[in-house]
């Protein structure tokens, strides 16, 4: 189902959730950490999503184990590189990582500076050591407030030139993105370019407010939007990409059955929607999982899938010639 006469990509994969279990086992003994088991069996049930979770809350606290383990920024820059890793292991051609410095810093008090500079590091490596094109996109993790967003802003704006793009994450439904105007105009005043998890727990109106007020080029999830039959005219129109994470939808209870999924929905309107993996490891998913296995299930036809890996090139945050480069080489191999 993957065509590999073009380039693969993942737009939409939280690095701090995508850390594995066996990283999480040896960075706690490193760092004398109580962990919930000693055992990788063990420690799955923990870490790892095993069954649907009530809401979009539960699930982001399976998250919470991977970042309680980074006690250095050494741990930072090694779950980068890992990250890095995985994407060539997934035979990935660009990888979009996310992260939020501060909820990376926040249990062993690290400088959010320096998770950011550590984050940056190790992805470097990483793209040189595995060959992957990559990009990070700073996330702020609106679950801690306007504040702490400023925070980690800071930090994100303090290595500017390493970060891409500016993304708001978590509660959507207790932090609506309103709260956060600010934070989105200084991000686009450096040039930044800009995506928001919006439609995912809260409704349509989140999207709009995502595009209008905070300058959204793309919308992480947006399964909302069908509820909206004006704002799929204006995501069609306007080439608003949809980050469309299949698997992650279900497990959060966004989509009550993977046969309703909205991606099809969205492709058949012309949206420029796409098949992206979340938070891998907590989901015990990768992105091949989901062009072969989940986007098949939600009733995409392969042609379908071939349209939703094509515009993951298309809206890359990556320049025409970045794009082409990675078009030749997908052609070619
Ligand atoms: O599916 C998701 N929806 C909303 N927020 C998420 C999702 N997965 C992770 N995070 C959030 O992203 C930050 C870490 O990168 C954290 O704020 C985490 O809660
Ligand atoms: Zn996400």
């Amino acid at each position: 189902m993957i065509d590999t006469t073009l380039p693969l990509t993942d737009l939409h994969r939280h690095l701090d959730g995508n850390i594995r279990a066996n990283t999480i086992l040896s960075l706690g003994r490193e760092f004398n950490i109580a962990l919930p088991a000693q055992t990788l069996d063990a420690l799955i049930p923990h870490v790892q999503v095993t069954s649907t979770e009530p809401d979009l809350v539960s699930f982001l606290a399976k998250l919470d184990w991977g970042v309680n383990v980074l006690g250095s920024l050494e741990a930072c820059r090694r779950v980068a590189w890992e990250n890095m890793e995985d994407a060539a292991l997934q035979r990935l051609d660009y990888a979009e990582l996310r992260f939020s410095p501060g909820y990376m810093a926040m249990a062993h008090n690290l400088p959010i500076a320096g998770v950011v500079e550590a984050v940056i590091d190790g992805v470097r490596q990483g793209s040189k050591d595995f060959g992957v094109v990559a990009r990070l996109t700073g996330i702020l993790s609106r679950t801690f407030g306007e504040e702490a967003c400023q925070k980690e802003l800071d930090g994100l704006l303090a290595h500017r030139d390493g970060i891409t793009a500016l993304d708001l994450a978590g509660d959507e439904l207790g932090f609506p993105g309103s709260r956060f105007r600010e934070h989105f105009r200084k991000a686009r005043d450096v040039g930044w370019r800009i995506t928001v998890h919006a439609g995912e727990a809260a409704g349509p109106e989140s999207i709009w407010q995502a595009i209008q007020e905070l300058g959204a080029e793309r919308i992480g999830h947006g399964v909302k939007a069908v509820e909206d039959p004006a704002l799929m005219d204006y995501l069609a129109k306007h080439r608003i990409g949809i980050e469309s994470c299949i698997t992650s939808n279900i497990q959060t209870s966004t989509v009550s059955a993977i046969g309703v999924h909205p991606l099809k929905t969205f492709l058949n309107h012309g949206v420029l929607a796409t098949i992206n993996s979340d938070d891998p490891a907590v989901q015990g998913v990768d992105i091949r999982h989901e062009y072969e296995h989940a986007a098949p299930a939600a009733g995409l036809s392969v042609e379908q899938i071939r349209q939703a890996q094509v515009n993951g090139l298309e809206i890359a945050f990556l320049s025409q010639e970045e794009k082409q480069a990675l078009r030749l080489k997908a052609s070619t191999r």
